[in-house]
């Protein structure tokens, strides 16, 4: 197996959104565009990277699956040879809106799409409540993308919090999931860094987690810190809140390793509990 199949330089991207969906897809494409020349091959965007996060957004911005703002990550992976996780936009498709992300391959092609799986529906009294479910529909379907040896499971955001879902992707033999995101200021201090590197962990494999910037002008205040964990559970990177692109390089050895040294996968006791995929 050639060993440069093995590696995989990754350019993850921060940004923070206006209501301007035009100058958000150009910072973007800025960003896409610096990580290329820094040699990444594969680069991942946040959640919500072209509209404010916020139900009184999504209908207004969203649109369909290809369409404006995806035509154009087609048309940049083709130009610079890169593979493309475009973050998330909300997608119309008939009566029905979705979070949805794609990814891009170098031919400029739809490699596949993921919509938000667990919808961000929570209440904490005086201090943080937000129900996707009164705008978006959730999507029911793993996506798994394969770029050179690595196997990429993809989840948005609230998604991380489910550990069942990344364990049928460590099932199906990933070895990185990726998940674009945007968590608030109540739960981002608490939990951000953690669900992340558990899933990390967990599953012996790398995660991506990508956030929008922090404005805290906007309708939707983002905790970012974007950041990288390897299969054991250990930070790789962490941005800071403003606009940054940063990379990191992952490694399938580091998997293999993590892998036969504590081999909890082969000493689960699936004869007591098991994760099964019912589609
Ligand atoms: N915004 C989300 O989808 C999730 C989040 O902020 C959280 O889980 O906390």
């Amino acid at each position: 197996m050639s060993e440069s199949m093995r590696k995989l330089r990754v350019g993850c991207i921060q940004i923070t959104v206006s209501a301007n969906k035009a100058e958000n897809v150009a910072r973007a494409v800025e960003k896409i565009r610096e990580a290329k020349k820094r040699g990444a091959e594969l680069v991942v965007l946040p959640e919500c990277f072209n509209s404010f996060i916020s139900n009184d957004y999504y209908g207004k911005y969203a649109e369909p699956i290809p369409g404006e703002t995806t035509n154009i990550l087609s048309k940049l992976a083709k130009e610079l040879e890169i593979f493309i996780i475009g973050g998330t936009i909300p997608e119309n498709d008939g009566d029905k809106l979705f979070n949805t992300a794609t990814v891009w391959g170098k031919s400029g092609e739809l490699m596949g799409k993921f919509r938000k799986m667990h919808l961000f529906d929570i209440d904490i009294p005086n201090e943080m409540t937000f129900r996707e479910s009164d705008s978006l529909s959730p999507g029911n379907e793993l996506t798994i993308i394969n770029i050179k040896d690595f196997k990429i499971g993809l989840g948005i955001c609230y998604d991380v919090r489910f550990e069942e879902l990344a364990k049928l992707y460590r099932k199906q033999g990933c070895n990185l999931l990726v998940y674009p995101s945007a968590f608030g200021m109540k739960t981002g201090p608490l939990h951000w860094e953690l669900v992340g590197r558990s899933r990390a962990n967990d599953n012996q494999l790398y995660t991506v987690l990508t956030s929008q910037g922090r404005d805290l002008n906007g309708p939707y205040v983002a905790y970012g810190h974007s950041y990288v964990a390897d299969p054991w559970g250990k930070m790789l990177f962490m941005a800071g809140t403003d606009d940054e692109l940063f990379i990191v390089d992952l490694d399938l050895d580091v998997v293999d390793k993590v892998r036969s040294n504590i081999p909890i996968f082969i000493q689960r006791r699936a004869d007591i509990y098991d994760t099964v995929q019912k589609n």
